[in-house]
């Protein structure tokens, strides 16, 4: 799959779909690829251009030196639209690609049309979780935190009965580089938009999961109260809900990219 030559980083995306469909983007979660996004990828190739990419550090993308910043990993979608010739897109972040979302629709609002913030919130603490996280992952492996993290990524009984996803997910994680995961567990650490989300004007959707630990109900519902005029859907799921609901989190991202705001 192809790369893009930017200014610090080389990333590995993959564009598919109708050329004349307008594009969506499709931004990951920390420790995870662009193939968090398989379950979603032929229905939405239906309707969308589908732009997936691996953020700096994680998958096929290189590694520059951390640590990295929110603004960097926005700046790298702005550099990837421009590599690629897009003007504006819609934009799907979950957790990590959410806050990626928000920097770019604060900051580049004319390049995103509609925008899709989805078990995410504008500031995930506390910090030194983050720094104890980077810090463990850098001395003993990715290995040695993939059990506890991608039990937090699904509900119990969904795990239960689908093993077979949750040693995908955990072998995902584990082959993250882990100086790339580290360098990005600071760009999350040092993120607050919680004084600044207010100021999104892209028509939004924020989409919880009732049983997300990480990125709680509460924190999206943040999101829905300070965004004007998002909508806010809840989701019988944990952390990637993309991957427990998969139709009703398509049909939703479908519905709302699709409908023309009146
Ligand atoms: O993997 C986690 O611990 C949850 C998470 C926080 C930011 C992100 O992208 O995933």
């Amino acid at each position: 799959m192809p790369h893009a030559s930017l200014k610090d980083v080389d990333l590995h995306y993959a564009l598919a779909g109708d050329q004349s469909a307008p594009v969506l983007v499709l931004s990951n979660s920390l420790g995870t690829t662009m193939d968090m996004w398989q379950p979603q990828l032929a229905e939405l190739s239906s309707h969308f251009q589908v732009l997936r990419y691996d953020t700096r550090g994680h998958g096929q993308s290189s590694v520059p030196q951390g640590p990295y910043s929110v603004a960097q990993l926005g700046e790298d979608v702005i550099g990837l639209l421009d590599h690629l010739n897009l003007d504006r897109v819609h934009f799907c972040g979950l957790s990590m690609g959410g806050i990626t979302g928000m920097w770019l629709a604060l900051n580049h609002a004319d390049r995103i049309h509609k925008l899709v913030l989805s078990n995410t919130a504008a500031y995930i603490g506390p910090p030194e979780n983050w720094t104890n996280r980077a810090a463990t992952v850098q001395k003993d492996g990715m290995a040695s935190i993939a059990d506890s993290v991608v039990a937090r990524w699904l509900t119990p009984d969904y795990a239960q009965a689908h093993a077979e996803q949750v040693e995908v997910l955990k072998a995902m994680l584990a082959s993250t580089p882990a100086d790339g995961y580290a360098a990005n567990c600071i760009a999350v650490r040092d993120n607050d938009l919680r004084q600044e989300v207010g100021g999104i004007r892209a028509p939004t959707l924020v989409i919880s999961g009732t049983g997300d630990m990480p990125t709680p109900p509460s924190d999206g519902k943040f999101l829905h109260s300070q965004i004007q005029g998002s909508e806010y859907l809840e989701l019988d799921a944990a952390h990637l809900s993309n991957q427990e609901q998969v139709s009703s989190y398509t049909n939703a991202l479908i519905k709302f990219l699709s409908v023309t705001p009146a």
